[in-house]
């Protein structure tokens, strides 16, 4: 099939190379002439295991290209995918001026080429209810008739996002065209081999399923954070309690592991856009403002045990940080609880020193105030008074302890992310807070 892809980030880089890997034809399009010109000379602009591969077989093949001529990849493909920004407006509302402004500047194209060939235009960002239907409508304020607008929202995790795109666990198609669905079937049919669902359903429910899948998970991640803070009062280990949960089929095992609180570029804007949506059409839905809200401050939980510790005063203390990015085998940084975490520790007047795998060119967009960045993971650690774990990458997990040791100043560790077991800490002589769990070494 011969498909376009407006918007070439995590999104759309990933989808246009995977439809690119099953023999589709895909042209994709970015108005960011920087990342375009990266994406032409074959340079991967995001940090996803397994893209890079496909990417550039896929180029080889001349099955995936690159271009700001939105036009030309218009007049040469049957479904043009929309994976633009949705960002967060300042009232918490979907903004949505990218999809809106795409849309018009498909209708005038459509119109000049005098609306010929059937197209789909498909919706791929997280857009609140109704946004189908107004891409509809602008469509048809062009005159244009021969087309039908898809939801198809994407629910692939940054860091899997080959393995869940070529995999989908379902696929959700939102339309009321019979052939449309024809089509979109035809084209996810070999991703869902195994006999994963293709689920076709109304527009507005499509667009929906979206938001209220997030806003779940997300709110699932808040339960573990608020019952983490009160098995640490009552001396349970979250960690069995969550393993006494999963293993509860009606449960289930995954999206239960307390921590820092959730970031990403997409639980906490998804989660107030459905606050905004559902207040918006006068049925709010009052559990996600809790959600919102305890997840604000389960960001900040590390420096409150921080500042107990030593006694309200860390300042010129040297903080070593192990972890940047929001989530492991990701270089994101949007909505990272640790910008919120190294804000307040330059505030209270510590220093910092941090190490990330893959997120610190991102992160130095966001943090500016950060005096060290290292190239290494031991380095940060360097007469260090304590050190905090923000991002449960691999390498964290088994690290050389005796040399952790002799580089702190204190044997002492802040692990927002669970990743060592307490007594095995408490044996190895460190003084070890975590999440939800007994403090061992004090
Ligand atoms: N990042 C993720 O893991 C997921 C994101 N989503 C949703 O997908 C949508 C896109 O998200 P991301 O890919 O993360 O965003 P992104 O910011 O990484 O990518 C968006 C791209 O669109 C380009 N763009 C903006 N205006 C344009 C225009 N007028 N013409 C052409 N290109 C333009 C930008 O330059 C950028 O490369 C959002 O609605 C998001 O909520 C959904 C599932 C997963
Ligand atoms: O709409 C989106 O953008 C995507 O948002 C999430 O994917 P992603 O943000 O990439 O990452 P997750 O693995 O969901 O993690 C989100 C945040 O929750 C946190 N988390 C996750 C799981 C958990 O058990 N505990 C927990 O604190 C992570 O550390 C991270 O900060 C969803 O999982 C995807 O299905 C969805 O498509």
């Amino acid at each position: 099939m011969k498909l376009s892809v407006i918007g070439t980030g995590y999104v759309g880089l990933v989808s246009g190379t995977c439809f690119a890997e099953m023999g589709n034809h895909v042209i994709c399009v970015d108005n960011n002439q920087q990342k375009l010109n990266a994406l032409k000379n074959g340079q991967v602009t995001i940090y996803e295991p397994g893209l890079e591969i496909l990417f550039h077989r896929n180029i080889e093949k001349q099955r995936l290209t690159f271009t700001d001529d939105l036009k030309f990849a218009i007049q040469n493909s049957d479904i043009i995918f929309l994976c633009l920004p949705t960002p967060q407006d300042e009232d918490g509302s979907a903004d949505l001026k990218y999809v809106f402004g795409v849309a018009k500047n498909i209708g005038k194209i459509l119109k000049e080429n005098n609306d010929k060939d059937y197209k789909i235009i498909v919706n791929k960002s997280t857009v609140p209810v109704g946004t189908s239907k107004a891409v509809t409508n602008i469509l048809s304020e062009f005159g244009i008739k021969n087309f039908d607008v898809v939801s198809n929202p994407e629910f692939l995790r940054e860091g899997f996002a080959v393995e869940d795109f070529m995999k989908p666990d379902r696929i959700v198609i939102g339309s009321n065209s019979k052939k449309a669905f024809e089509i979109m079937r035809e084209l996810y049919e070999p991703f869902v081999r195994q006999g994963n669902p293709i689920l076709e359903m109304n527009p507005e429910s499509s667009e929906v399923t979206k938001y209220a899948a997030n806003s779940y998970l997300a709110m699932r991640i808040t339960f573990m954070n608020e019952l983490a803070n009160f098995c640490e009062k009552v001396s349970a280990n979250v960690d069995l309690v969550r393993k006494g949960m999963g293993a509860d089929s009606r449960i289930g095992k995954r999206f239960l592991f307390p921590g820092i609180g959730y970031g990403g570029s997409c639980f906490p804007k998804d989660v107030n856009a459905l606050i905004k949506t559902s207040e918006e059409f006068n049925s709010p839905i009052k559990l996600l403002k809790v959600v919102d809200e305890v997840n604000r401050q389960q960001k900040l939980v590390l420096v409150k045990k921080l500042l107990q510790h030593f006694n309200n005063d860390i300042k010129n203390k040297k903080i070593a940080i192990w972890g940047l990015a929001f989530k492991p085998n990701t270089d994101d940084m949007r909505e990272a609880p640790s910008i919120y975490i190294i804000k307040e520790l330059n505030k209270l007047g510590a220093k910092v020193s941090t190490y990330d795998p893959a997120a610190m060119e991102n992160a130095k967009f966001y943090v500016d105030e950060i005096p060290e960045y290292c190239n290494e993971q031991y380095e940060p650690l360097n007469n260090a008074d304590a050190l905090l774990i923000l991002t449960e990458w691999n390498e964290f997990r088994n690290p050389d302890f005796d040399k952790m040791k002799s580089l702190l100043k204190n044997p002492l560790i802040f692990d927002g992310r669970n990743i060592f077991d307490i007594e095995k800490m408490e044996e190895l002589g460190f003084i070890y807070y975590s999440i939800g769990r007994k403090v061992v070494g004090l």
